[in-house]
């Protein structure tokens, strides 16, 4: 294969040692810990040289020290609480330094003590519950959190944390009304942890074993920030169990849910429709035509029906739970019900989680194409759950491989190597037998995908110029759907269309043959399609004046200047399309 340039990238600083009060859990223990947790995380995975693997927050009696031991256990690291290191450093108690100082004299050692241990400590590190209430701290876990960090906030149930907290001493500010008191910090700390954590976990009714499980899934997950000036900010969460997060994201404003899915995610959407419903939500289970059947007016009129009836609100909410067809179905009708309402999407397909998903364009097919109805409208969330890889069939995951692909061509080339190295396996995909590894190079695909797509979206959300790269491939790729009556997978038709424009690309004199090769070479060891023969250049060329790309007369095509360079090419010369055409039916 052509050997391009690799673009690793390292953060490396030395590894030094806390200052002396790190607790290194038993070994025993650990070993139990660790096969009682399984293999839920891999630690080399959650290693953070020179930083803590983890920074727990949250009110005095979340467990933040039973807890952070129990994950510090299994991924055989060490736990320090901040506190403990302050008392050290000042050979005083807590509240002696209150008492003798004041809490702002406290929270100014508390500042320095946590700064110098977010730049030092490497296990799991959990702070007193108002250290990130200071703000210096909180700028520092900012940035820490920034570079890769994971803040975990352990969320209390409010009468469990405080019946823990009276048992603790050590708490000068819990003092006198303990409740009053504890439910006032509450009221103004909770906001803060939520914006600053990586991942909320409530501990409600879980034991410590339960909550560290959560914990550690919840560290493992990676999560892409999505922004823009035109959005309202929201993350895509990827990792086991992520739907857990969904009254999280909805948040407390609806009352209903419509949850919108195909029968063939069954066993997800029943998952998603128990955490629903154990939340507090009033779920409507809306179940709609597989694929390209579900996105047309009709099933998008029999919801808006639905929700009329049964009394969906503006501050109600939509759930699109399935492959890409379901969450842009979802996303349509979501924007339009009463002019939009709050959505997240639960993608359950590679592609769906890589790429429709996210971004917003929401839509529906007509008679004459791909899409040609819908608007750009942005989800609250994107939950990734990589449970739902273990109903997914060989073929749709490996179409999905298509768009991550893309996403290689036009700015990650990173993905284009870990495609390369992994091809075999991911070729040979079997949704019964995924190794913890495989699994651990599928989400690192997603997330690199997904980095690229909010990359475009968070700069043109409305896809006046940028975003159109990501149209990489779709200029050909929609309308060969088109002529397949969709029987084609979009993956598979995007692959052909990427060679399509890899061809043009070099006919064009922008790209030599070498890397239209690779793109053979790699998607065919992908097992995608790299050729078509299903219709003439006519039928094609009519459909790719109706591309979205196009304006009145001009066809306006996405094709490559380098690997990682997509540029736009307007008007080519009619015999440069007609030939790039000819030698992707061979
Ligand atoms: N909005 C966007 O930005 C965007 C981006 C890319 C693609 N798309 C759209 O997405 C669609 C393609 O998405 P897709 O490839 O996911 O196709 P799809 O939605 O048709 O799903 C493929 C098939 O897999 C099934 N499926 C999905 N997840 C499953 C699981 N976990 N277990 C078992 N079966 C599962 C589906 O029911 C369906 O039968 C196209 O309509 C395309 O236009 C939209
Ligand atoms: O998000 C985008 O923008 C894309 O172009 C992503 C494409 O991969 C995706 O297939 C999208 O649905 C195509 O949209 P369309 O506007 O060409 O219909």
């Amino acid at each position: 294969m052509v050997n391009r340039h690799k673009n690793h990238t390292h953060r490396h600083s030395s590894r030094r040692r806390p200052q002396g009060s790190a607790r290194r859990p038993q070994q025993g223990s650990r070993r139990a810990a660790r096969a009682e947790l399984g293999d839920i995380v891999d630690p080399r995975r959650l290693h953070n040289p020179g930083h803590p693997a983890a920074v727990f927050i949250g009110m005095p009696g979340a467990g933040k020290t039973r807890i952070g031991m129990e994950v510090a256990r299994a991924l055989g690291m060490d736990f320090l609480d901040s506190d403990d290191e302050i008392e050290r450093r000042e050979g005083m108690t807590i509240p002696q330094i209150f008492e003798r100082f004041g809490e702002p004299r406290f929270r100014a050692i508390e500042n320095e003590v946590v700064v110098g241990l977010l730049d030092s400590f490497e296990g799991i590190l959990s702070l007193g519950g108002g250290s990130p209430m200071h703000e210096g701290t909180r700028e520092a876990l900012v940035r820490y959190e920034r570079e890769g960090g994971k803040i975990v906030y352990l969320r209390a149930d409010p009468e469990e944390a405080m019946l823990r907290s009276q048992h603790g001493g050590n708490r000068p500010l819990l003092a006198d009304d303990a409740r009053a008191t504890w439910m006032r910090l509450y009221a103004q700390r909770d906001p803060v942890y939520s914006a600053i954590a990586t991942v909320a976990v409530p501990t409600r009714g879980k034991t410590p074993m339960k909550a560290a499980k959560a914990v550690m899934e919840g560290m493992n997950e990676r999560v892409v920030h999505v922004t823009g000036s035109t959005i309202e900010p929201y993350d895509v969460r990827i990792g086991a169990n992520t739907i857990s997060h969904l009254p999280q994201v909805l948040g407390e404003a609806p009352v209903r849910v419509a949850l919108i899915h195909t029968s063939s995610v069954q066993r997800h959407s029943d998952k998603a429709r128990t955490i629903l419903r154990r939340a507090g939500y009033t779920v409507s289970d809306i179940i709609i035509p597989d694929a390209e059947m579900g996105k047309t007016i009709d099933v998008a009129s029999s919801i808006w029906k639905r929700l009329g009836q049964e009394g969906f609100t503006r501050s109600d909410a939509i759930v699109g739970l399935g492959g890409g067809a379901c969450t842009d179905l979802a996303g349509f009708v979501a924007a339009t019900w009463m002019r939009g309402i709050r959505y997240v999407n639960c993608p359950t397909s590679l592609l769906a989680m890589v790429d429709a998903s996210t971004g917003g364009k929401t839509g529906i097919n007509t008679e004459e194409g791909k899409n040609l109805v819908g608007s750009f409208y942005t989800p609250a969330g994107v939950l990734a759950d990589l449970d739902a890889l273990g109903t997914l069939p060989n073929d749709i995951f490996v179409e999905g491989l298509g768009e991550v692909a893309k996403s290689g061509f036009i700015r990650d080339p990173r993905i284009l190597d870990i495609l390369e190295d992994h091809a075999g396996q991911l070729r040979s995909f079997d949704c019964t037998d995924i190794s913890p590894e495989l699994l651990d190079v599928i989400a690192e695909l997603i997330e690199r995908t997904v980095t690229v797509k909010a990359y475009h979206v968070s700069n043109d959300l409305r896809e006046r110029g940028l975003r159109e790269f990501l149209n990489y491939g779709h200029t050909l790729g929609h309308a060969i759907e088109k002529l397949e009556h969709f029987r084609w997978r979009h993956g598979q038709a995007v692959a052909v269309g990427m060679v399509f424009a890899a061809e043009l690309s070099r006919l064009t004199g922008h790209i030599d043959q070498e890397l239209v090769d690779y793109h053979r070479e790699l998607l065919g060891s992908l097992g995608l399609r790299t050729s078509w023969d299903g219709g003439s250049f006519d039928d094609v060329l009519a459909l790719m004046h109706r591309d979205k790309k196009a304006r009145g007369n001009t066809l306006r095509f996405v094709i490559l200047d380098d690997v990682a360079h997509p540029i736009h090419l307007d008007n080519p010369p009619l015999d440069a399309v007609r030939e790039a055409f000819e030698l992707i039916r061979r």
